[in-house]
C-alpha cells in the first residue's frame, strides 16, 4: 500500500484526491492546501511542512509557479513525486528539480496524462510501425471557450496562458507520437479579454525527423475541436467526439481521436479509408497515470519524468516567448 499526499486541492488536485481514494493500492495521507475548508472529508494540512514524514509519494497539483519549490521540498524529504504539467515555470527551475530528484534518488513522473490514453498509445505504435509510411506533416487544433471566471482572482489572471496550461499537453503528445521538435515559429492572435495574457495564435513546427507541423489554438472560441472535446477526457468539458489532429505520411494519413486511417499513393484516385479498430481506454487516464506512479515508486521506468517533461516545457516557453515579444 502506497501512502500518497496530494498538494493543491483545486481543479486537478481534487481529481487526484478522488483517484487516490479510489485506488486499491494507495492510501491517502491527506491534502495540503491553505484553504482548510475544502475537502473536509480527508485529513488536511495547511502546508507541506505540517505533513507527516511517512509518505511514499506526493502528487503536486499547485499553481505552476510553485511546482519547482514544492518538488524540491518533496525531494528533500525523500518522497517520490508526480508533478502536474508544465513541470515548472522556467527551465532553470526544471533543471534544479531534475538535479534534486537525481541527488535524492527518488522517482519522478510529470502529469502529461494524455500519454495514458489508449488511442494515443495506439497512434504512437501505428506511426512507428509505418502505418502511413514516413510522417510528412501533423496538424493540430486546440480551441475552446474558457469561462471568464477561470481567470479571475487567481494565479491564472497573470499565468493563465493556454500555451503553458494547454498547449504544453499538445506539444507533449506531438513529441510522444511524431518525435522531438527542433524548431518553432509562432504568431499571436489579438487578445479579446482585455488582458496582457496570450489567448490565441498559430504555431509552425519542424520535427527533428524532418516532418513539419502546425498548431492553431485559442481559449476564446466555443469550438468543437480540441483534445478534451474530442476524447471526452475532462468531466468539466463538453464532448463533441470531433477530430483535432491530422497526421499525413508518404502512404496514408490518420486523424485522431476517431483513428480514421486513410491509404493511397496515387493522385488519380481518392484516398481510401482502411480498416482499423480503435483502442479504447480500459480506465480513465488519470487512474492509469496513478497506477503507473505506483509502479514508478517500485522502480519502474517513468513514462515521462522531469527531464523528459522539461523538453515539452522548453518548446512551450519558446512559443510563449515569441508570442509575448510580438505584443511588446
Ligand atoms: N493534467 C491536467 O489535466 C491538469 C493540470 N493542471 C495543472 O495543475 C496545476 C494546478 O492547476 P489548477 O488545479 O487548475 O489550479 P487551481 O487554482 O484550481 O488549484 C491550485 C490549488 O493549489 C492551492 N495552493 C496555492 N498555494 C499552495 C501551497 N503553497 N500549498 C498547497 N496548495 C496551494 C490553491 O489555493 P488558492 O486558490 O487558495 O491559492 C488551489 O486550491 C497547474 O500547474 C496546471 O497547469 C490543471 C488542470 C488540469
Ligand atoms: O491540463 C489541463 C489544464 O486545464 C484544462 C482545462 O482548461 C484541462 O483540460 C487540461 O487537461
Amino acid at each position: 500500500m502506497k501512502r500518497i499526499l496530494v498538494v493543491g486541492g483545486g481543479l486537478i488536485g481534487s481529481r487526484h484526491v478522488d483517484a487516490v481514494l479510489a485506488h486499491e493500492g494507495c492510501e491517502l495521507v491527506g491534502l495540503v492546501d491553505p484553504d482548510m475548508s475544502i475537502a473536509p472529508h480527508v485529513p488536511r494540512f495547511a502546508s507541506m511542512k505540517h505533513a507527516p514524514d511517512d509518505v511514499d509519494g506526493v502528487i503536486i497539483a499547485t499553481p505552476t509557479g510553485l511546482h519547482g519549490a514544492h518538488g524540491l521540498e518533496a525531494a528533500m524529504r525523500g518522497w517520490h513525486m508526480l508533478i502536474e504539467k508544465p513541470v515548472a515555470e522556467t527551465l532553470d527551475e526544471a533543471e534544479a528539480l531534475q538535479a534534486a530528484v537525481f541527488a535524492a534518488d527518488v522517482g519522478s513522473l510529470v502529469g502529461h496524462h494524455r500519454r495514458y490514453h489508449a488511442p494515443v498509445q495506439q497512434l504512437k505504435f501505428l506511426l512507428a510501425e509505418g502505418a502511413i509510411g514516413t510522417v510528412v506533416a501533423a496538424n493540430l487544433i486546440w480551441a475552446m471557450r474558457k469561462p471568464d471566471e477561470y481567470f479571475q482572482g487567481n494565479w491564472r489572471t497573470a499565468g493563465g496562458s493556454p500555451v503553458m496550461i494547454n498547449l504544453v499537453h499538445d506539444i507533449d503528445i506531438l513529441r510522444f507520437v511524431v518525435g522531438e521538435i527542433a524548431q518553432v515559429s509562432a504568431l499571436a492572435g489579438t487578445a479579446l479579454r482585455g488582458s496582457e495574457r496570450i489567448e490565441s495564435g498559430a504555431v509552425a513546427l519542424l520535427f527533428e525527423n524532418g516532418a513539419t507541423g502546425t498548431i492553431s489554438f485559442a481559449d476564446t472560441t466555443p469550438s468543437p475541436w480540441g483534445f478534451e472535446a474530442g476524447t471526452g477526457e475532462n468531466p468539466n468539458i463538453g464532448t463533441t467526439g470531433q477530430d483535432m489532429m491530422w497526421i499525413m505520411g508518404t502512404t496514408g494519413a490518420i486523424s485522431f481521436p476517431s483513428m480514421t486511417l486513410w491509404g493511397g499513393t496515387d493522385w488519380g484516385s481518392p484516398a481510401q479509408v482502411q480498416p482499423l479498430v480503435p483502442d479504447h481506454n480500459v480506465m480513465p487516464p488519470l487512474a492509469a497515470q496513478l497506477d503507473h506512479f505506483v509502479a514508478v515508486m517500485d522502480g519502474a521506468a517513468p513514462l515521462i519524468d522531469v527531464a523528459c517533461a522539461t523538453r515539452s516545457l522548453d518548446i512551450a516557453l519558446q512559443i510563449e516567448t515569441q508570442l509575448i515579444q510580438q505584443k511588446q
